[in-house]
């Protein structure tokens, strides 16, 4: 059986209460730190800059596991990547062509990061099959991105199946990582479809964090 890798979402942080909720996360069993940044423009919601995440890196040893929601990825990948990023996920949506995805993860890795491409839930996961190569994670949104404590798409799970089958015939070491919705139950489903990384935002800061974190592996 494959590790799952649990990774908790600050959007949902509770941020009257960050340091204690930070040390109870780093005492939980979650190795990577979700960092969503959304830009206002390429989804309805305006979230974190630089100097938080460069903050949130001086508390916590967590791999920091940046998603970027933004209408410029050219731009805001290197800023986060300065920043600390460890592994930095785009939207396939943003760019402009294949070729523009190809260049941007060959940035993130001169920088000595992951590179992560997200697909939105509209979005056929067959658009990466050619661009596995350059990608470390494929990030697919399980809810519309935005908000966290939407409900899961259980539908999402084929693109899960269908992408895992990709990396097995490509012989790649590509994660894969699905994000919206995720909770004790979802998370068996998404498991047993193939996901390596889960992002869970309201299930693990509206419960005990470590409890709930253990309760996802
Ligand atoms: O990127 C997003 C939403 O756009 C997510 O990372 C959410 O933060 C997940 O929240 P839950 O669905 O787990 O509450």
């Amino acid at each position: 059986m494959t590790k799952t890798i649990v990774a908790p979402s600050i959007l949902s942080l509770d941020y009257a209460n960050v340091s204690e909720q930070l040390k109870q996360l780093n005492e939980s069993k979650a190795e990577w730190l979700h960092f969503d940044v959304m830009d206002g423009h390429f989804v309805p919601n305006l979230t974190f800059g630089p100097d938080l995440l460069k903050g949130f890196k001086k508390c916590t040893d967590m791999v920091m596991d940046v998603h970027i929601m933004v209408e410029d990825p050219v731009f805001f990948t290197d800023v986060f990547l300065k920043a600390g990023a460890d592994i930095l996920t785009f939207h396939y949506e943003a760019c402009k062509d294949e070729k523009e995805v190809r260049m941007i993860c060959e940035e993130i890795h001169a920088c000595h990061a992951k590179a992560g491409v997200s697909v939105k839930p509209g979005t056929p996961i067959s658009v990466l099959d050619p661009l596995l190569d350059v990608i470390d994670v494929v990030l697919i949104m399980s809810v519309e991105p935005g908000f966290g404590g939407q409900s899961f798409m259980e539908d999402m799970l084929e693109k899960v199946r269908y992408i895992k089958k990709q990396i097995v015939e490509q012989n790649r070491s590509t994660l894969i990582e699905i994000d919206g919705g995720i909770n004790a139950d979802t998370a068996k489903l998404a498991k047993a479809a193939g996901v390596d990384v889960l992002v869970a935002g309201s299930y693990v800061f509206r419960n005990d964090i470590k409890a709930a974190v253990e309760s996802l592996l």
